[in-house]
Protein backbone atom coordinates (compact mmCIF):
# COMPACT_ATOMS: atom_id res chain seq x y z
CA UNK A 1 0.00 0.00 0.00
CA UNK A 2 1.62 3.61 -1.02
CA UNK A 3 1.67 6.34 1.63
CA UNK A 4 -1.03 8.09 0.34
CA UNK A 5 -3.42 5.19 1.04
CA UNK A 6 -2.34 5.44 4.47
CA UNK A 7 -3.15 9.31 4.30
CA UNK A 8 -6.66 8.34 2.66
CA UNK A 9 -7.13 5.91 5.45
CA UNK A 10 -6.10 8.12 8.14
CA UNK A 11 -8.51 10.82 6.69
CA UNK A 12 -11.74 8.44 6.89
CA UNK A 13 -10.62 7.58 10.51
CA UNK A 14 -9.80 11.18 11.77
CA UNK A 15 -14.06 11.88 10.48
CA UNK A 16 -15.68 9.21 11.40
CA UNK A 17 -13.69 10.05 15.12
CA UNK A 18 -14.80 13.74 14.72
CA UNK A 19 -18.67 12.54 13.25
CA UNK A 20 -18.86 9.81 16.33
CA UNK A 21 -17.00 12.34 19.01
CA UNK A 22 -14.77 9.71 20.20
CA UNK A 23 -11.81 7.95 19.32
CA UNK A 24 -11.62 4.37 20.05
CA UNK A 25 -9.00 1.49 19.17
CA UNK A 26 -12.08 -0.35 17.90
CA UNK A 27 -12.78 1.98 14.95
CA UNK A 28 -8.99 2.36 14.17
CA UNK A 29 -9.07 -1.54 13.88
CA UNK A 30 -12.05 -1.46 11.87
CA UNK A 31 -10.65 0.82 8.86
CA UNK A 32 -7.34 -1.04 9.65
CA UNK A 33 -9.08 -4.38 8.38
CA UNK A 34 -11.52 -2.46 5.58
CA UNK A 35 -8.72 -0.43 3.69
CA UNK A 36 -6.48 -3.65 4.32
CA UNK A 37 -3.79 -1.56 5.40
CA UNK A 38 -0.20 -4.00 5.91
CA UNK A 39 0.65 -4.08 9.13
CA UNK A 40 4.07 -2.07 8.48
CA UNK A 41 1.95 0.64 7.45
CA UNK A 42 -0.31 0.68 10.37
CA UNK A 43 2.09 2.78 12.58
CA UNK A 44 2.18 5.51 10.40
CA UNK A 45 -1.88 5.47 10.28
CA UNK A 46 -2.22 5.11 14.00
CA UNK A 47 0.38 7.95 14.43
CA UNK A 48 -1.64 10.48 11.76
CA UNK A 49 -5.11 9.97 13.41
CA UNK A 50 -3.50 10.02 17.02
CA UNK A 51 -0.90 13.36 16.19
CA UNK A 52 -3.94 14.82 14.57
CA UNK A 53 -6.16 14.72 17.03
CA UNK A 54 -3.80 15.25 20.42
CA UNK A 55 -2.39 18.26 18.52
CA UNK A 56 -5.21 19.26 17.06
CA UNK A 57 -5.48 23.46 19.00
CA UNK A 58 -1.62 24.07 17.66
CA UNK A 59 -2.64 22.97 13.96
CA UNK A 60 -5.51 24.97 14.22
CA UNK A 61 -3.48 28.24 15.23
CA UNK A 62 -1.33 27.55 12.78
CA UNK A 63 -4.23 27.24 9.98
CA UNK A 64 -5.95 30.18 11.31
CA UNK A 65 -2.95 32.21 10.12
CA UNK A 66 -3.16 30.88 6.54
CA UNK A 67 -6.67 30.23 5.57
CA UNK A 68 -8.72 33.08 4.39
CA UNK A 69 -12.01 31.36 5.92
CA UNK A 70 -12.66 30.85 9.68
CA UNK A 71 -11.83 27.28 9.99
CA UNK A 72 -15.36 26.41 11.72
CA UNK A 73 -16.85 27.81 8.03
CA UNK A 74 -14.68 24.60 6.14
CA UNK A 75 -16.46 21.30 5.60
CA UNK A 76 -15.21 18.60 7.84
CA UNK A 77 -13.66 16.87 5.48
CA UNK A 78 -11.61 19.64 4.40
CA UNK A 79 -10.05 20.86 7.77
CA UNK A 80 -9.32 17.33 8.88
CA UNK A 81 -7.24 16.93 5.45
CA UNK A 82 -5.66 20.13 6.33
CA UNK A 83 -5.37 18.89 9.88
CA UNK A 84 -3.71 15.78 8.97
CA UNK A 85 -1.16 17.12 6.18
CA UNK A 86 0.22 19.86 8.56
CA UNK A 87 0.54 17.80 11.33
CA UNK A 88 2.92 15.18 9.26
CA UNK A 89 4.86 18.44 8.39
CA UNK A 90 5.45 19.83 11.34
CA UNK A 91 5.67 16.76 13.14
CA UNK A 92 6.93 14.00 10.98
CA UNK A 93 9.84 13.89 9.63
CA UNK A 94 9.82 10.83 7.53
CA UNK A 95 7.60 11.47 4.26
CA UNK A 96 9.14 14.86 2.61
CA UNK A 97 6.87 17.94 2.50
CA UNK A 98 6.71 18.17 -0.90
CA UNK A 99 4.86 14.47 -1.01
CA UNK A 100 2.61 15.16 1.79
CA UNK A 101 1.55 18.72 0.06
CA UNK A 102 1.11 16.84 -3.42
CA UNK A 103 -0.73 14.14 -1.86
CA UNK A 104 -2.85 16.19 -0.02
CA UNK A 105 -3.97 18.33 -3.04
CA UNK A 106 -4.81 14.81 -4.88
CA UNK A 107 -6.83 13.50 -2.09
CA UNK A 108 -9.08 17.24 -2.27
CA UNK A 109 -9.45 17.14 -6.38
CA UNK A 110 -10.55 13.90 -5.47
CA UNK A 111 -12.96 14.38 -3.35
CA UNK A 112 -14.21 18.24 -3.49
CA UNK A 113 -14.45 20.64 -6.76
CA UNK A 114 -11.52 23.01 -7.90
CA UNK A 115 -11.73 25.59 -5.62
CA UNK A 116 -11.01 23.39 -2.61
CA UNK A 117 -7.97 21.94 -4.34
CA UNK A 118 -6.33 25.49 -5.18
CA UNK A 119 -7.24 26.63 -1.80
CA UNK A 120 -5.82 23.17 0.23
CA UNK A 121 -2.58 24.04 -2.29
CA UNK A 122 -2.41 27.81 -1.30
CA UNK A 123 -2.53 27.23 2.71
CA UNK A 124 -0.20 24.43 2.72
CA UNK A 125 2.57 26.36 0.43
CA UNK A 126 2.04 29.29 2.76
CA UNK A 127 3.07 27.31 5.38
CA UNK A 128 5.94 26.07 4.00
CA UNK A 129 6.88 28.98 2.92
CA UNK A 130 6.31 30.84 6.03
CA UNK A 131 6.89 28.13 8.96
CA UNK A 132 4.34 28.29 11.48
CA UNK A 133 3.48 31.15 13.58
CA UNK A 134 5.40 31.46 17.13
CA UNK A 135 3.35 30.62 19.64
CA UNK A 136 5.73 32.83 22.19
CA UNK A 137 3.46 36.05 20.44
CA UNK A 138 0.34 35.14 22.47
CA UNK A 139 -0.25 37.33 25.42
CA UNK A 140 -2.41 35.51 27.40
CA UNK A 141 -0.32 32.94 29.63
CA UNK A 142 -3.49 30.86 29.64
CA UNK A 143 -3.73 30.51 26.25
CA UNK A 144 -0.15 30.65 25.41
CA UNK A 145 -0.24 27.15 27.51
CA UNK A 146 -3.08 26.10 25.57
CA UNK A 147 -2.03 26.17 21.92
CA UNK A 148 1.80 25.50 23.20
CA UNK A 149 0.80 21.90 24.24
CA UNK A 150 -2.90 21.74 22.64
CA UNK A 151 -5.89 22.16 25.23
CA UNK A 152 -8.66 24.12 25.24
CA UNK A 153 -8.55 27.13 26.96
CA UNK A 154 -11.09 26.51 29.29
CA UNK A 155 -9.48 23.54 30.54
CA UNK A 156 -6.08 25.01 31.27
CA UNK A 157 -7.88 28.11 33.13
CA UNK A 158 -9.38 24.75 34.98
CA UNK A 159 -5.54 23.90 36.26
CA UNK A 160 -4.03 27.14 36.40
CA UNK A 161 -6.95 27.80 39.07
CA UNK A 162 -6.58 24.49 40.66
CA UNK A 163 -3.22 24.21 41.24
CA UNK A 164 -1.42 27.25 39.44
CA UNK A 165 0.37 27.87 36.54
CA UNK A 166 3.72 25.90 36.69
CA UNK A 167 1.61 22.22 37.87
CA UNK A 168 -0.65 23.01 35.34
CA UNK A 169 2.26 23.36 32.30
CA UNK A 170 3.49 19.86 33.89
CA UNK A 171 0.38 18.39 33.71
CA UNK A 172 -0.84 19.49 29.99
CA UNK A 173 2.92 18.49 28.97
CA UNK A 174 2.62 15.11 30.26
CA UNK A 175 -0.84 14.88 28.68
CA UNK A 176 1.16 14.87 25.32
CA UNK A 177 3.81 12.14 26.53
CA UNK A 178 2.52 8.34 25.70
CA UNK A 179 1.07 6.85 28.87
CA UNK A 180 2.96 3.83 30.38
CA UNK A 181 1.41 0.41 29.96
CA UNK A 182 1.02 -1.84 32.98
CA UNK A 183 -0.26 -5.02 34.16
CA UNK A 184 -1.87 -6.63 36.97
CA UNK A 185 -0.42 -10.00 38.06
CA UNK A 186 -3.08 -12.25 39.03
CA UNK A 187 -1.56 -12.93 42.45
CA UNK A 188 -3.57 -16.41 43.11
CA UNK A 189 -2.35 -17.93 40.06
CA UNK A 190 1.59 -16.69 39.75
CA UNK A 191 3.89 -14.77 41.25
CA UNK A 192 5.54 -11.57 39.48
CA UNK A 193 8.48 -12.89 39.16
CA UNK A 194 7.03 -15.89 37.31
CA UNK A 195 5.09 -13.53 34.71
CA UNK A 196 8.23 -11.34 34.47
CA UNK A 197 10.29 -14.39 33.41
CA UNK A 198 7.24 -15.76 31.08
CA UNK A 199 6.76 -12.35 29.29
CA UNK A 200 10.97 -11.50 28.78
CA UNK A 201 10.82 -14.86 26.97
CA UNK A 202 8.24 -14.56 24.89
CA UNK A 203 10.11 -11.37 23.69
CA UNK A 204 8.32 -8.93 25.48
CA UNK A 205 10.25 -5.57 27.43
CA UNK A 206 8.96 -5.77 31.13
CA UNK A 207 9.90 -3.72 34.26
CA UNK A 208 8.82 -4.14 37.92
CA UNK A 209 6.56 -1.40 38.90
CA UNK A 210 8.20 0.51 41.22
CA UNK A 211 5.05 1.22 42.80
CA UNK A 212 2.78 -2.30 43.40
CA UNK A 213 3.95 -5.92 44.47
CA UNK A 214 1.57 -7.11 41.82
CA UNK A 215 2.55 -4.96 38.72
CA UNK A 216 4.85 -4.79 35.57
CA UNK A 217 5.52 -2.18 33.46
CA UNK A 218 5.41 -3.26 30.00
CA UNK A 219 8.47 -1.02 27.80
CA UNK A 220 7.41 -3.23 24.45
CA UNK A 221 4.91 -5.23 23.21
CA UNK A 222 0.85 -5.63 23.38
CA UNK A 223 0.28 -7.51 26.24
CA UNK A 224 -3.04 -8.71 25.37
CA UNK A 225 -0.81 -11.21 22.88
CA UNK A 226 0.83 -12.56 26.10
CA UNK A 227 -0.07 -16.13 26.88
CA UNK A 228 -0.51 -15.13 30.76
CA UNK A 229 -2.90 -12.49 29.20
CA UNK A 230 -4.88 -15.08 27.56
CA UNK A 231 -4.70 -17.19 30.00
CA UNK A 232 -6.54 -15.05 32.37
CA UNK A 233 -2.94 -15.10 34.83
CA UNK A 234 -3.52 -11.05 34.01
CA UNK A 235 -5.36 -7.91 33.52
CA UNK A 236 -3.86 -4.59 31.70
CA UNK A 237 -4.40 -2.08 34.12
CA UNK A 238 -3.14 1.13 34.95
CA UNK A 239 -1.01 1.24 38.36
CA UNK A 240 -3.09 4.17 39.67
CA UNK A 241 -6.11 2.45 39.45
CA UNK A 242 -4.60 -0.41 41.21
CA UNK A 243 -3.72 2.09 44.05
CA UNK A 244 -7.98 2.56 44.51
CA UNK A 245 -8.38 -1.32 45.28
CA UNK A 246 -5.53 -1.13 47.46
CA UNK A 247 -7.01 1.96 49.17
CA UNK A 248 -9.94 0.09 49.59
CA UNK A 249 -7.89 -2.85 51.67
CA UNK A 250 -10.32 -5.59 51.07
CA UNK A 251 -9.82 -8.99 53.45
CA UNK A 252 -10.40 -12.29 52.76
CA UNK A 253 -14.43 -12.94 54.12
CA UNK A 254 -15.24 -9.12 53.14
CA UNK A 255 -18.61 -8.16 51.92
CA UNK A 256 -17.84 -5.42 49.62
CA UNK A 257 -19.94 -3.26 47.24
CA UNK A 258 -18.49 -2.01 44.04
CA UNK A 259 -21.13 0.92 43.29
CA UNK A 260 -19.64 1.74 39.84
CA UNK A 261 -18.52 -1.73 38.30
CA UNK A 262 -17.99 -2.20 34.83
CA UNK A 263 -15.58 -2.50 32.95
CA UNK A 264 -14.73 -4.37 36.09
CA UNK A 265 -10.92 -4.05 36.52
CA UNK A 266 -11.46 -3.06 40.16
CA UNK A 267 -13.67 -5.53 40.89
CA UNK A 268 -11.37 -7.80 39.82
CA UNK A 269 -8.43 -6.69 41.72
CA UNK A 270 -10.62 -6.45 44.78
CA UNK A 271 -11.68 -10.33 44.75
CA UNK A 272 -7.82 -10.89 44.23
CA UNK A 273 -7.15 -8.91 46.54
CA UNK A 274 -9.61 -11.06 48.80
CA UNK A 275 -8.04 -14.10 48.05
CA UNK A 276 -11.86 -15.03 46.04
CA UNK A 277 -13.18 -15.64 49.19
CA UNK A 278 -16.16 -13.51 50.69
CA UNK A 279 -18.66 -11.03 48.37
CA UNK A 280 -18.25 -8.87 45.94
CA UNK A 281 -21.43 -7.40 44.52
CA UNK A 282 -20.65 -5.08 41.24
CA UNK A 283 -23.19 -3.07 40.55
CA UNK A 284 -23.00 -1.04 36.88
CA UNK A 285 -26.13 1.03 35.01
CA UNK A 286 -25.70 -0.39 31.89
CA UNK A 287 -26.60 -3.64 30.92
CA UNK A 288 -24.34 -4.36 28.58
CA UNK A 289 -21.37 -3.21 30.97
CA UNK A 290 -22.57 -5.79 33.60
CA UNK A 291 -21.66 -8.32 30.92
CA UNK A 292 -18.37 -6.95 30.90
CA UNK A 293 -17.88 -7.94 34.66
CA UNK A 294 -19.15 -11.57 34.01
CA UNK A 295 -16.45 -12.02 31.51
CA UNK A 296 -13.68 -10.70 33.37
CA UNK A 297 -14.55 -12.54 36.45
CA UNK A 298 -14.82 -15.62 34.44
CA UNK A 299 -11.84 -15.30 32.18
CA UNK A 300 -9.63 -14.33 35.95
CA UNK A 301 -11.40 -17.16 37.61
CA UNK A 302 -13.01 -15.18 40.42
CA UNK A 303 -15.97 -16.98 41.63
CA UNK A 304 -17.35 -14.48 44.53
CA UNK A 305 -18.12 -11.79 42.40
CA UNK A 306 -21.90 -11.29 42.20
CA UNK A 307 -22.09 -8.28 38.89
CA UNK A 308 -25.89 -6.46 38.50
CA UNK A 309 -27.50 -3.79 36.60
CA UNK A 310 -28.79 -0.70 39.28
CA UNK A 311 -28.59 2.65 39.87
CA UNK A 312 -26.33 3.21 41.85
CA UNK A 313 -28.37 7.15 42.37
CA UNK A 314 -31.25 4.73 44.07
CA UNK A 315 -29.70 0.83 44.81
CA UNK A 316 -32.91 -1.59 46.00
CA UNK A 317 -32.91 -4.61 47.39
CA UNK A 318 -29.89 -4.57 50.12
CA UNK A 319 -30.01 -4.00 53.83
CA UNK A 320 -28.60 -1.49 55.06
CA UNK A 321 -25.30 -1.37 57.20
CA UNK A 322 -24.88 -4.67 54.61
CA UNK A 323 -21.28 -3.61 53.28
CA UNK A 324 -17.75 -3.58 55.41
CA UNK A 325 -16.12 -1.93 52.34
CA UNK A 326 -17.83 0.36 49.47
CA UNK A 327 -15.64 1.37 46.39
CA UNK A 328 -17.89 4.54 44.76
CA UNK A 329 -15.49 4.48 41.41
CA UNK A 330 -17.39 7.48 40.14
CA UNK A 331 -18.57 7.95 36.40
CA UNK A 332 -16.13 11.48 35.80
CA UNK A 333 -14.97 13.43 33.43
CA UNK A 334 -11.81 11.61 33.12
CA UNK A 335 -9.46 14.74 32.40
CA UNK A 336 -6.51 12.41 34.36
CA UNK A 337 -6.53 10.09 30.99
CA UNK A 338 -5.76 12.29 28.12
CA UNK A 339 -2.56 10.89 27.65
CA UNK A 340 -4.73 7.45 26.23
CA UNK A 341 -7.62 9.44 25.35
CA UNK A 342 -6.44 12.57 23.93
CA UNK A 343 -9.86 13.24 21.79
CA UNK A 344 -11.27 14.13 25.43
CA UNK A 345 -10.09 17.51 25.27
CA UNK A 346 -12.31 18.07 22.58
CA UNK A 347 -15.46 16.09 23.35
CA UNK A 348 -15.72 17.05 27.21
CA UNK A 349 -16.53 21.07 28.20
CA UNK A 350 -17.02 22.68 31.51
CA UNK A 351 -20.39 21.88 31.65
CA UNK A 352 -19.88 18.07 31.86
CA UNK A 353 -17.72 18.54 34.79
CA UNK A 354 -20.54 20.15 36.68
CA UNK A 355 -23.15 17.40 35.67
CA UNK A 356 -20.66 14.88 36.25
CA UNK A 357 -20.35 16.46 40.06
CA UNK A 358 -23.80 16.10 40.76
CA UNK A 359 -24.20 12.61 39.94
CA UNK A 360 -21.15 11.88 41.67
CA UNK A 361 -22.37 13.45 44.68
CA UNK A 362 -26.18 11.88 44.62
CA UNK A 363 -24.03 8.36 44.35
CA UNK A 364 -22.29 8.79 47.58
CA UNK A 365 -24.94 10.47 49.06
CA UNK A 366 -27.14 6.91 47.93
CA UNK A 367 -24.86 4.28 49.01
CA UNK A 368 -24.11 5.95 52.01
CA UNK A 369 -26.50 3.87 53.94
CA UNK A 370 -25.39 0.26 53.26
CA UNK A 371 -21.69 1.11 54.87
CA UNK A 372 -21.61 -0.76 57.72
CA UNK A 373 -20.52 1.47 61.26
CA UNK A 374 -16.91 0.70 61.51
CA UNK A 375 -16.57 0.69 57.49
CA UNK A 376 -15.07 2.76 54.49
CA UNK A 377 -16.08 4.09 51.37
CA UNK A 378 -13.01 4.36 49.11
CA UNK A 379 -14.34 7.46 46.46
CA UNK A 380 -12.19 7.60 43.70
CA UNK A 381 -12.27 9.07 39.84
CA UNK A 382 -9.73 9.09 36.85
CA UNK A 383 -10.36 12.77 37.08
CA UNK A 384 -8.09 16.13 38.36
CA UNK A 385 -11.02 18.42 39.05
CA UNK A 386 -11.42 19.72 42.29
CA UNK A 387 -14.95 20.09 41.40
CA UNK A 388 -15.67 16.26 40.70
CA UNK A 389 -12.55 15.28 43.76
CA UNK A 390 -11.79 17.46 46.99
CA UNK A 391 -15.10 19.44 46.53
CA UNK A 392 -17.03 16.42 46.50
CA UNK A 393 -15.66 14.93 49.43
CA UNK A 394 -15.33 18.37 51.25
CA UNK A 395 -19.46 18.67 50.55
CA UNK A 396 -20.07 15.40 51.87
CA UNK A 397 -18.08 15.24 54.80
CA UNK A 398 -20.05 18.48 55.98
CA UNK A 399 -23.36 16.99 55.11
CA UNK A 400 -23.64 13.44 56.95
CA UNK A 401 -22.71 13.91 60.60
CA UNK A 402 -21.39 10.13 60.66
CA UNK A 403 -18.82 10.47 58.29
CA UNK A 404 -15.08 11.03 58.77
CA UNK A 405 -11.87 11.53 56.49
CA UNK A 406 -10.08 7.74 57.34
CA UNK A 407 -6.38 9.07 57.77
CA UNK A 408 -5.34 5.53 57.05
CA UNK A 409 -5.47 5.89 54.07
CA UNK A 410 -1.72 7.12 53.43
CA UNK A 411 -0.47 3.91 55.36
CA UNK A 412 -2.27 1.84 52.70
CA UNK A 413 0.17 4.07 49.41
CA UNK A 414 3.08 3.09 48.52
CA UNK A 415 6.21 5.14 49.68
CA UNK A 416 7.05 6.71 46.95
CA UNK A 417 3.72 8.44 46.81
CA UNK A 418 3.64 8.65 51.00
CA UNK A 419 6.10 11.16 50.49
CA UNK A 420 4.73 13.54 47.95
CA UNK A 421 1.43 14.11 49.61
CA UNK A 422 -0.03 16.72 52.40
CA UNK A 423 -3.55 15.11 53.71
CA UNK A 424 -3.27 11.17 55.22
CA UNK A 425 -6.94 10.56 54.23
CA UNK A 426 -6.98 11.39 50.29
CA UNK A 427 -4.37 11.85 47.25
CA UNK A 428 -4.21 13.03 44.15
CA UNK A 429 -2.00 11.69 41.44
CA UNK A 430 -1.52 14.19 38.50
CA UNK A 431 -0.40 12.94 34.92
CA UNK A 432 3.29 11.97 34.52
CA UNK A 433 4.37 12.47 38.35
CA UNK A 434 4.65 8.61 39.12
CA UNK A 435 3.98 7.16 35.74
CA UNK A 436 0.13 6.43 36.52
CA UNK A 437 -2.90 8.14 34.94
CA UNK A 438 -4.26 11.09 36.90
CA UNK A 439 -6.65 9.94 39.39
CA UNK A 440 -8.20 10.78 42.79
CA UNK A 441 -8.63 8.51 45.60
CA UNK A 442 -10.40 9.43 49.23
CA UNK A 443 -10.98 7.84 51.84
CA UNK A 444 -13.66 8.29 54.20
CA UNK A 445 -14.95 6.36 57.42
CA UNK A 446 -18.52 5.80 59.54
CA UNK A 447 -18.40 6.62 62.59
CA UNK A 448 -19.98 3.94 65.11
CA UNK A 449 -22.34 5.82 67.35
C1 LIG B 1 -15.10 5.03 36.04
S1 LIG B 1 -16.15 3.86 35.45
C2 LIG B 1 -15.84 2.51 36.51
C3 LIG B 1 -14.61 1.71 36.18
C4 LIG B 1 -14.52 0.44 36.98
N1 LIG B 1 -14.57 0.70 38.39
C5 LIG B 1 -13.26 -0.34 36.67
O1 LIG B 1 -12.29 -0.25 37.40
O2 LIG B 1 -13.28 -1.09 35.70
C6 LIG B 1 -17.70 4.38 35.99
C7 LIG B 1 -18.82 3.40 35.73
O3 LIG B 1 -19.99 3.90 36.39
C8 LIG B 1 -21.10 3.52 35.65
N2 LIG B 1 -22.22 4.39 36.10
C9 LIG B 1 -22.56 5.64 35.71
N3 LIG B 1 -23.61 6.09 36.40
C10 LIG B 1 -23.95 5.10 37.26
C11 LIG B 1 -24.97 4.96 38.25
N4 LIG B 1 -25.86 5.92 38.47
N5 LIG B 1 -25.05 3.79 38.94
C12 LIG B 1 -24.16 2.79 38.71
N6 LIG B 1 -23.17 2.87 37.78
C13 LIG B 1 -23.08 4.01 37.09
C14 LIG B 1 -20.69 3.69 34.22
O4 LIG B 1 -21.45 2.88 33.38
C15 LIG B 1 -19.21 3.25 34.26
O5 LIG B 1 -19.09 1.92 33.88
Amino acid sequence: MSKSNVREAALDALIKIKKNQAYSNLLLNEIINKKNLNEKDVPLFTQIVYGSIQYQRKLDYYLEKFSKKPLNKLEDWVLVLLRLSIYQLAFLDRVPDHAILNEAVTIAKKRGHKGISGMVNGILRSYLREGPPDVHDIKDPVIKLAVQTSHPDWMIARWVKHYGMETAQAIAEANNIPPVTSVRINLLKNSREEILEEMEKEGFEVELSPLLAEALRIKKGNAADSAAFQQGRISIQDEGSMLVARALAPEPGDKILDACAAPGGKTAHIAELMNNQGSVVSVDIHDHKVNLINDQAERLDLEIISALKGDARNLQGFDAESFDKILVDAPCSGLGVIQRKPDMKWTKNEADVTRLAEIQSEIIDNVWFLLKPGGRLIYSTCTIDREENESQVEKFLKAEPDAMSDNSLIEKMPETIRKGISSTSSLQLLPGKYGTDGFYIASICKVKT
